[in-house]
């Protein structure tokens, strides 16, 4: 079997890339950065190396390559070789592939190919995939668009492993660090033909409960951890989650999220508090150097509407349940500074020219004043 991953980063290389690897699997990593492109072409491994408790190993993923994405003709030609293609491109770079994806979809279908392609969008959002396929379509007329449906499979996935990037090793400058946790989810619902058989991917029908789960318990509480700990200056999420208050807040925002988990998909209560104790732990993994600024990156993306902070404070005023840790979190991450992140500039400047409650409007879509005036007395509060 042979895939195409776009994104040769920290998921790409220390998760997906490794998983359909070790399952046998020929990887060719289309990135636009062309060191690590080139050093994929000459390697043709790299390692991996696994960290925590009980665990500090290096594994060689070897059967490996790589191609600029930028080079339009290379990825249509290999659209017509692969069997599966994935991405950890991050989900404001959706939208950017999508144009190549679209004419090498169209180029496959053309040329007569009719075996089944599956694309699976490996990123944190919930149904990135499903974004990605609206974004591909915007690109096709009706008649592919008809054939794709019938051929080419948009499958949903949850991905979870953390994955800080790394100083580069002298002697395997690709070589990433990886938690031993992960968990790779798919919808079963959306392939077509047969689900290639990956070691560590697991199948579900009811992929919303899963992506819901990681994101508004794993996600809203490493983007607390990382805002707050900023605001304690502190840099790492190890630091930021060891002081005692800030472990105590993210909890509590986690316990809020969770509340909408439990009355959404019928969660055990036990079981979501020791899913919260677990993602705690992983947070204090000492054996992974991962700063606040990478965990808060794109502050305005995590502040939108289907994001980790807004969505389930929805799902709070939706059910009705206590959500005051959510709005002070909220008010935190509008706090957040970051002159190296364009994103956190623009939510700096937004707030300067036009005050707290119109950047609120603008960037989370929340419409309630009254939730609305609440984040703007927490943002003063801080
Ligand atoms: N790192 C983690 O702990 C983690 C865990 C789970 C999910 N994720 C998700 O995985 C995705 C990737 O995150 P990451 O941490 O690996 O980021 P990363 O920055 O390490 O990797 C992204 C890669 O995409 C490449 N890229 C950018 N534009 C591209 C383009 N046009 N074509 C091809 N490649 C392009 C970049 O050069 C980079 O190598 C994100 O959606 C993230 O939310 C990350
Ligand atoms: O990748 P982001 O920017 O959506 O979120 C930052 C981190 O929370 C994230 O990368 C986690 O490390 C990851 O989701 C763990 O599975």
């Amino acid at each position: 079997m042979k895939a195409l991953h776009f994104g040769a980063g920290n998921i790409g290389r220390g998760f997906i890339g490794k998983l359909l690897a070790d399952s046998g699997v020929e990887v060719i990593f289309a990135d636009v950065n062309e060191a690590v492109i080139n050093l994929l072409k000459t390697n043709r491994t790299y390692g991996v190396k696994i960290v925590g408790d009980s665990i500090n190993t290096i594994e060689q993923v070897n059967n490996v390559s790589g191609v600029n994405s930028t080079d339009e003709a290379a990825i249509i030609a290999l659209f017509n070789e692969v069997d599966l293609v994935t991405t950890a491109v991050g989900p404001n770079v959706l939208k950017i592939i999508a144009g190549t994806l679209a004419k090498a979809l169209e180029a496959r279908l053309a040329s007569g190919n009719c075996k089944p392609l599956n694309i699976i969008a490996c990123e944190n959002m919930v149904r990135g995939t499903t974004f990605l396929k609206e974004q591909v379509f915007t690109h096709l007329n009706p008649a592919v668009k008809n054939q794709i449906e019938q051929l080419i499979g948009f499958v949903d996935s949850a991905v979870d492993r953390i994955v800080p990037p790394v100083k580069p090793d002298a002697n395997d400058p690709l070589l990433v660090t990886v938690e031993e946790f992960s968990e790779w989810i798919v919808d079963k619902t959306q392939f077509k033909g047969t689900v290639p058989d990956i070691k560590g991917m697991e199948q579900t029908d009811n992929l919303m409960a899963f992506v819901e789960r990681k994101l508004f318990t794993l996600n809203t509480g490493h983007a607390v951890t990382s805002y707050y700990g900023k605001s304690k200056g502190y840099r790492f999420v190890k630091e930021s989650i060891e002081d005692a208050e800030v472990k105590a807040f993210v909890k509590s925002v986690m316990q809020e999220s969770g509340a909408v988990l439990i009355k959404r998909y019928g969660f055990d209560p036990q079981a979501h508090a020791a899913y919260i104790e677990k993602i705690l732990k992983r947070f204090a993994n000492p054996f992974l150097v991962d700063d606040v600024d990478r965990v808060g990156r794109e502050p305005l993306r995590k502040l939108s509407y289907n994001d980790r902070l807004i969505k389930p404070l929805r799902g709070t005023l939706e059910y009705g349940l206590p959500n005051d840790n959510l709005i002070r979190a909220i008010a935190v991450a509008l706090c957040y500074r970051n002159e190296n992140d364009p994103q956190a500039v623009e939510l700096a400047k937004s707030i300067a020219d036009n005050g707290v409650a119109e950047t609120v409007k603008k960037y989370t879509e929340l419409q309630d004043e009254s939730v609305i005036e609440r984040i703007v007395a927490a943002y003063n509060a801080q």
